[in-house]
């Protein structure tokens, strides 16, 4: 091991990396399009590195002793390992070019080459690029980004501390490729995983890293292949191998995103120098803290509690946090000041907005801001409460203001929340409804879509020409309704049977509507990274929600009046709102989905009123938000699904609720997806070719369901017999009067050509499906 140099007393877990302005996004995008060369993209690259260094010693994190993390990154953290370990699954062995070709290839695939599948990074809403590995896979460490980096920052004088994710989360988060045999599991493969680590750590050792950080977020999580407790064990092993390796850094191993409490004295006794837990999302074990066994376990250790929310955008209550680390400190632990997890899933700077509300911005902490604070927390530590005593009563008196602040609590929204009963939750029976909704003359096997039509160059231009003030409400307003009557008339054409608005309005499907209700603020910068190159622009949900106006009735009861078909209302529901949002902290998530529940069952009440007669509310985030830990899953679906039942429960009989759900596996929680009680259910489906429509089958799933037949997420057109092949395989386990045919999610990423040959051909299946 290099030698031996204490983890400064302030640290984060990573920083965001697309750059302040998204140049990263910029950057990489004009490299795609071939309008710059890849010299001209790492160079782009290295500067905003530097900067990111340069910005956080600026900001309070010491330039020695490796408390500046390496967390950049072209695309996504797990495909940074993948390269790193060189495991290229063979389907791309002919790759030809440099590293970052072959990268961007597994990213996002090219002609010859599909991408590797991406899916949610545990509970957030960042995707990385699933890793495919069989028993074949090779594996020979590919160091070189890594040290590059590390000499980047020397030359730049700062020690810096390169992150990877660990072996174990590595091979967790894989899937087996579809060359491996029958039983076959990547975990299979940890030994030489964990061989390759020891060359990488041996490689970064001789450049000069004093440290390394290693992310086995695998520790807290539920929902992986093995059991909680067998992922620790695994850990075990692993770090075994990787403490013992003969040349190496400091290891910093970190369990972000949950709680690591019940195995953190094991994770302690691990030979590596420092490890850290997420006290947000997590805990500390009291019991083995108070009788001084985590301590013991420590020794010489460092701890790095993870008190400051990486997750969110709340100023930390400093206090608190720090009466937390006094406590370790003086429980005899040696105590660094640390963030719950990597900075990556929080925009960068409050001072970057300039239009919101002064009074909200001082509540506020985007990354740079909880820099400053663990530095603030760790000179406390250093000095003593008393050092600090003038930012721990700035904060306080900013969570003052902010709990009595108005709008953050309403008395009439309380007492509306306060005042609901089970009733409110629960529509008249299934028989009732069916019956009820007889008069809307649904075929077996009805056609429709998700909701959204394409988002053409002329829609968004029209919206920021709007919002720069170069055309007025009407002119805009015009143009969406010359947009409805034109995807009706599309509609009519193609035969579908339920029709929709086509969502041209929304800008996101949160955004659109938390600009409308009382109780959210939208940001100019606020942008955290979805996947690759992609980021959103979270809205902040800061005080009681309500809703001044009706939000979609206008567009929707116009799409109506041009149509004999039923049009469908579509709302996004309340824990997709709250997913895709910065949520409040002072109070449960529950509550808050209550208010945006009640929010919603006023609109929908309009929209009944204006004629329509089916209304969709999506939740593709439902199982998103699932908690990692078992233990709290339950609590979780029964707000989840109950906020989902308040917002449609005032929905009479004869009032078709449908809702929808994608970006996920939903076989696992069908009985919540049951609970919510819908009457029909969209449900992505097409690339798993129909795979839930086996445990709906098992279930005994009794109303309306709709498996996506139409994977929307490639311009690739769908052939009849495809189409109708999928229709088929549902057909097996769901009675035709049940199932639904539609694409797999809204169809605002595709262009207008293949839209309409892929959904001519979707009624043209549900026809030869229906006629035989
Ligand atoms: C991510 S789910 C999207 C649903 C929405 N109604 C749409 O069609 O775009
Ligand atoms: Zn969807």
């Amino acid at each position: 091991m290099t030698a031996k140099t204490p983890l400064p007393t302030a640290t984060i877990l990573g920083y965001p990396r697309l750059g302040r302005r998204r140049e990263l996004k910029r950057a990489i995008e004009s490299f795609w399009k071939g309008n710059s060369s890849e010299a001209e993209l790492t160079a782009t690259a290295r500067e905003l590195r530097a900067a990111t260094r340069a910005r956080l010693v600026e900001l309070g994190l010491p330039a020695e002793g490796g408390a500046v993390p390496e967390s950049f990154s072209f695309y996504d953290q797990v495909l940074d390992a993948t390269l790193a370990l060189g495991a290229i699954p063979s389907r791309f062995s002919d790759v030809q070019g440099s590293d970052l070709v072959t990268y961007f290839a597994l990213a996002r695939g090219d002609k010859d080459h599909q991408p590797l599948e991406m899916t949610k990074w545990f509970d957030t809403n960042y995707h990385y690029s699933v890793p495919e590995i069989d028993e074949r896979t090779p594996f020979a460490a590919n160091p070189a980004a890594l040290v590059a980096q590390v000499a980047e920052a020397a030359a730049q004088g700062i020690e810096s501390r390169p992150v990877l994710v660990g072996p174990v989360t590595y091979l967790l988060l894989a899937k087996a490729s579809d060359d491996a045999g029958e039983g076959f599991s990547p975990i299979d493969r940890l030994d030489e995983v964990v061989a390759v680590y020891v060359e990488l750590l041996g490689a970064l050792a001789a450049a000069g890293a004093g440290w390394v950080q290693l992310d086995e977020p695998a520790l807290v999580s539920d929902s992986l292949s093995v059991s909680r407790e067998e992922a620790l064990a695994l850990v075990e092993k692993a770090y075994a191998a990787l403490g013992g390796a003969d040349s190496r850094p400091q290891i910093l191993l970190t369990a972000p995103y949950g709680d690591s409490s019940a195995g953190l004295t094991r994770l302690a006794a691990l030979p590596v120098e420092a490890v850290q837990a997420d006290l947000v999302r997590g805990s500390l074990p009291q019991q083995a803290l108070a009788s001084g066994e985590l301590a013991r376990a420590f020794g010489e250790k460092q701890f790095v509690a993870g008190v400051v929310d990486g997750r969110n955008i709340w100023r930390t209550d400093l206090r608190a946090a720090f009466a937390q680390l006094a406590g370790l400190k003086d429980a005899g632990i040696s105590v660094v000041v640390g963030t719950s997890n990597n900075l990556q899933h929080v925009p960068h700077d409050v001072n970057d907005e300039t239009k919101l509300d002064a009074r909200l911005k001082s509540w506020l902490a985007f990354a740079d801001q909880k820099v400053e604070q663990v530095a603030v927390l760790a000179r406390g530590l250093a000095e003593g409460a008393a050092a600090i005593e003038p930012e721990l009563a700035v904060t306080e008196a900013a969570l003052a203001d902010r709990a009595s602040a108005p709008g953050v609590h309403v008395d009439g929204v309380r007492g509306r929340v306060g005042a609901v009963t089970d009733a409110d939750r629960n529509r008249a029976d299934e028989a009732t409804r069916r019956e009820a909704q007889e008069g809307l003359s649904i075929p077996n096997l009805a056609t429709t879509t998700i909701g959204s039509f394409p988002q053409t160059g002329e829609i968004r231009k029209a919206r920021a020409a709007f919002g720069r003030g170069e055309i007025d409400q009407n002119a805009y307003d015009g143009f969406l309704r010359d947009e409805i009557a034109r995807v009706i008339k599309l509609q009519e054409e193609i035969g579908l049977d339920v029709l929709v608005h086509g969502e041209a309005e929304r800008n996101d499907m949160v955004q659109y509507f938390a600009e409308l209700l009382d109780g959210f603020a939208v940001t100019e910068n606020g942008w955290v990274q979805s996947y690759g190159t992609r980021a959103t622009r979270p809205s902040i949900l800061w005080g009681d929600v309500s809703r001044p106006a009706p939000m979609t009735v206008a567009w929707s009861a116009y799409a109506q009046s041009l149509t004999q078909q039923p049009v469908k209302g579509m709302l996004t529901g309340p824990v997709t709102i709250l997913a895709w949002s910065f949520v409040r902290d002072d109070q449960p998530l529950g509550d808050t989905a209550a208010q945006v529940a009640l929010a919603l069952r006023d609109e929908i009440d309009d929209l009944v009123d204006a004629g329509i007669n089916i209304v969709q509310v999506d939740e593709p985030a439902l199982r998103e938000l699932l908690p990692l830990d078992a233990d709290r899953q339950g609590s979780y679906l029964d707000w989840s699904v109950g906020s989902f039942r308040l917002a449609t429960g005032g929905a009479a009989p004869e009032v078709q609720i449908h809702t929808h759900l994608c970006y996920s596996e939903f076989g696992e929680i069908i009985d919540a997806v049951d609970g919510l009680d819908a009457d029909v259910t969209s449900i992505e489906a097409a690339r798993s070719r129909m795979d839930v429509v086996e445990p709906l089958g098992d279930h005994g799933y009794s109303r309306g369901i709709g498996p996506g037949v139409y994977d929307i997420h490639s311009p690739r057109v769908p052939s009849i017999d495809e189409q109708s092949e999928l229709i088929r395989i549902a057909a097996k386990r769901i009675p035709g009067k049940q199932l639904w045919i539609n694409p797999d999610c809204g169809l605002k990423t595709r262009g207008y050509e293949e839209t309409v040959a892929s959904l001519t051909n979707l009624v043209q299946a549900a026809k030869a499906v229906r006629e035989a």
